[in-house]
This record gives C-alpha cells, sequence and structure tokens, in this order.
C-alpha cells in the first residue's frame, strides 16, 4: 500500500520510522512546503513533494500530520488534489474533530488518532477513534503504523480524545520535566552531569517498566519503596505539602482543556 503524510514535522518522523515496520506499506510520500524538511526526508530516503498535487496516483491513505492551525488549508489541498471517495483519512491533530476534518476534507473514511512521541522508540501510546466502523475497517492497514511502535487503544466517544491528548499525547512532557527536575537537582547536590542524566533517566524506565508488569498496582510499589521514617517517605511528604498530585492533575486538565478549545467545545464539555 502507498500512503501520504501531509505534513513533514516531527510527528511524521516519527511515524515514518513506525511505518517501516509495517510490510503492507510499501511506499510512504511525504508532502511538506518547507524546502529545507523536504531536502532533510529525501536525504533520508524519503519521497517528498511540496503539494498534494505532486502526490502519485493510487494511494491507500494520507496521514493529516500539521498543527491543528494549519488543517483547513492543509484538507483543503488534499481534497483539491486527491479522489478521497473511500479513501482512509487519519488525522493525528489535537483538537481537531471529525465533523471538521469532514466538512475540510468533503469525503474519506476519516479516523482521529492521538499518538504521542515515545512512537519513535517504538514505545508509543496512541488513542484512536473512528467516524464509523466502516473507516475503522478501511483504515485497518495504516493504522498499524501505530501498533508497530507502540499501544493502540480505541475510544468509542470522541470527546475522549481531548483526556488522551492530556494523558499520553501531552505526557511525554511531563515525564520529561521529571527527569530534567531529577537530573539538575541531583548535579547540584554534587553528582556528575552524565551520570545524574543516565540515573534519573533509569530510574524512571525502571519504574515504568515495574509499573507495567502483570498485575502491578503502581501505589503498592510507591509503598513498597517507601520505608517507615525514611528517606522516601521525607521526598513523598514534601511533594504532598508542595502539592504535587493536584498540580499535575490540574496541567492534565488544561491540556483537555485547550484540545476542547481547539476543537471549539465549550472547555466544560
Ligand atoms: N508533537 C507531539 O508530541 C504531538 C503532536 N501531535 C499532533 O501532530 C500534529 C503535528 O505536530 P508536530 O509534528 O509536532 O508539528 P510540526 O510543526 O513539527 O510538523 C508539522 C509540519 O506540517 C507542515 N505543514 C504546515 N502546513 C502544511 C500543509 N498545508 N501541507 C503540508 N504540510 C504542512 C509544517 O511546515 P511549516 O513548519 O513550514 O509550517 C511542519 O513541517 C499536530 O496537529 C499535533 O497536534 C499529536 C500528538 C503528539
Ligand atoms: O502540544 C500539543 O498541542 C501537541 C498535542 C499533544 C502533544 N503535542
Amino acid at each position: 500500500m502507498k500512503i501520504a503524510f501531509i505534513g513533514g514535522g516531527v510527528m511524521a518522523s516519527a511515524l515514518l520510522q513506525a511505518a517501516a515496520r509495517v510490510p503492507e506499506i510499501t511506499a510512504v510520500h511525504v508532502v511538506e512546503p518547507l524546502a529545507a524538511r523536504r531536502e532533510k526526508l529525501a536525504a533520508d530516503g524519503v519521497a517528498a513533494c511540496a503539494t498534494p498535487a505532486d502526490l502519485p496516483a493510487g494511494l491507500g491513505a494520507c496521514l493529516l500530520c500539521v498543527k491543528p492551525q494549519d488543517m483547513p488549508q492543509a484538507c483543503a489541498g488534499l481534497a483539491a488534489a486527491v479522489d478521497l471517495d473511500g479513501l482512509p483519512v487519519i488525522s493525528i491533530a489535537a483538537g481537531t474533530t471529525i465533523a471538521r476534518l469532514r466538512g475540510w476534507l468533503g469525503g474519506g473514511l476519516i479516523v482521529r488518532t492521538m499518538p504521542n512521541t515515545p512512537l519513535r522508540a517504538g514505545q508509543g501510546c496512541t488513542f484512536a477513534c473512528a467516524a464509523d466502523p466502516a473507516a475503522a475497517e478501511a483504515a485497518a492497514v495504516p493504522l498499524k503504523i501505530f501498533a508497530a511502535a507502540g499501544l493502540l487503544l480505541w475510544l468509542d466517544d470522541e470527546r475522549l480524545l481531548d483526556a488522551a491528548t492530556a494523558l499520553s499525547g501531552s505526557g511525554p512532557a511531563y515525564v520529561y520535566l521529571l527527569i530534567e527536575t531529577m537530573a539538575r537537582t541531583a548535579r547540584e547536590m554534587g553528582i556528575e552531569a552524565d551520570a545524574a542524566l543516565a540515573a534519573a533517566v533509569a530510574t524512571v524506565s525502571g519504574a515504568a517498566a515495574m509499573a507495567g508488569g502483570p498485575g502491578a498496582d503502581p501505589a503498592e510499589l510507591r509503598r513498597q519503596v517507601t520505608s517507615k521514617g525514611g528517606t522516601t517517605k521525607a521526598a513523598l511528604d514534601t511533594l504532598e505539602a508542595a502539592g504535587f498530585a493536584p498540580a499535575l492533575a490540574a496541567a492534565m486538565e488544561a491540556a483537555r482543556q485547550r484540545g476542547a478549545e481547539l476543537a471549539g467545545e465549550e472547555p466544560d464539555a
């Protein structure tokens, strides 16, 4: 199957690597207006063109990988150049509803997804929601891109994609902030910079691996680290006094509301 990516930025480059793991996908063509990005893609052996009019015939699917604000123009350009009748079109944009995509595209079997950047490491997490069962079925092969590089989870209610964005779409940034802060603080305590970063990363990935184990309960794992009257208790009491958990919950709620705002919905819808 020949597929097209509209937009050749951060997420498209992660998805390109994942697409290479799907045997049914024989070619990926990327539409990217920025010449420097096209040149970089071409240097990596990826077919890149400036407009959808330059895409080859016989595409099996399109992936929309542009920012939400660029989506109306990108969809209009695609619809003008490609016959979307019966073609699976997968969007990865935050806060851009299936109804709006349908309006701009005027056709296509639409699936909305919310992936994340750890796809690049083969450990992504993608939520998907289809306009209807026919769209999900038609998009089975291109959706293998997401499954080839991590978890693929389905949602029945499209509005939950804003919660998914707050959880796993934006989530890697929360974890990177945690790693940055742990590494910086360890440096300030005297541990050499490379060792501090390596230890922060190993601690987060080791803890995540245990939390992902069969039957694991993160709260029980936390209790196992927390000795009575010990160092972890001192740390967790400080985090609690500083409002760590409510602050993280508020951050996720802000992300969810921003997704809903982008979708043109009431923030608390
Ligand atoms: N980054 C992330 O962690 C995640 C992002 N997403 C979603 O993925 C989408 C892309 O994000 P990201 O990859 O970070 O963004 P980038 O800005 O890195 O990539 C978008 C690319 O699309 C190009 N572009 C703009 N307009 C058009 C057009 N009309 N036709 C073709 N290409 C166009 C941009 O070019 P130019 O720069 O010249 O405008 C840019 O190269 C967003 O909708 C975002 O919500 C979803 C999950 C996670
Ligand atoms: O920040 C954003 O809007 C995008 C969507 C999820 C991650 N990055």
